[in-house]
């Protein structure tokens, strides 16, 4: 098996709004994928289907080779996924919160190396309610990292961050991806995407409108930029006219 995951025909209606329609998607082991398109694209959607926490209408998905409907035990101790926000109790610390997530898995990964390396080892036993927006969006991404996955979700890897922050952060993903992991992302930072991204899909109302590489995009388009791009194929380029 090549592919870490694989998306078949999805479709997902909610009343009768098609919020995914027959969307195909592989994603090759070891390879940093980027699902891009505008607010309510269908990119939250896609990924709480392929987490197995929302029912698709129809369509078939294998996520590290299992279905994750049938087999979210399993799953949950290979695939990570960061969180906008947390549900956490309000007085809990950093230290806390990071050890009761390792608690969970069997073989979990050092939390306080990866504090250290995201830059918020010296917060660890402050209040996380306490954290700044982006040593918080920074935590996030620890927690993801903690059940040590093959597999990590990443939904919009760095809203909040300053620019250093960033550029650490995407560091330390190609670090992670060079020993194996798979990382799949959203993302509105399209300098992000391509710092990192081996592929992309753009989704325009719950359709793949673009699937390839970031040179690919900028190419179709006779684009130099590829936010450019970005703009023209997920159809936000006058969106207003
Ligand atoms: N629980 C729900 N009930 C009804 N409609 C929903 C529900 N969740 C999402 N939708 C609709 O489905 C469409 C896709 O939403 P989704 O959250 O997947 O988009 P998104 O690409 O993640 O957007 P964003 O970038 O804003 O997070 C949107 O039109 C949204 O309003």
């Amino acid at each position: 098996m090549q592919e870490a995951l694989k998306v078949e025909r999805l479709s997902k209606l909610y009343g009768d709004q098609l919020a995914l329609d027959n969307l195909n998607l592989c994603v090759r082991k070891n390879t940093v994928f980027g699902l891009l398109g505008a607010n309510g694209a269908g990119k939250s959607t896609t990924i709480e289907c392929m987490l197995g926490t929302r029912k698709a209408d129809s369509g078939t998905i294998s996520v590290l080779g299992r279905d994750p409907k049938k087999d979210r035990r399993n799953l949950f101790q290979e695939v990570g996924v960061q969180f906008q926000e947390g549900d956490y109790q309000p007085e809990i610390k950093v230290s806390e919160l990071c050890e009761e997530t390792a608690c969970l898995y069997k073989s979990p990964a050092d939390w306080k190396s990866l504090c250290e390396q995201f830059g918020i080892g010296n917060k660890v036993s402050r209040a996380v309610k306490s954290l700044s927006g982006g040593e918080r969006q920074r935590l996030f991404i620890v927690l993801a990292l903690i059940p040590d996955p093959r597999l990590v979700f990443l939904d919009e890897l760095t809203t909040g961050l300053d620019a250093k922050a960033r550029r650490d952060v995407w560091k330390i993903l190609e670090g992670l991806k060079s020993k194996g992991l798979t990382i799949f992302l959203t993302s509105h930072f399209m300098d992000e995407v391509e710092a990192l991204c081996d592929e992309i899909c753009i989704l325009k109302k719950g359709r793949a409108v673009f699937y390839g590489t970031v040179a690919q995009a900028k190419e179709q388009c006779g684009c130099g930029k590829f936010e450019d791009a970005y703009l023209v194929l997920s159809g936000e380029e006058g969106m207003d006219e």
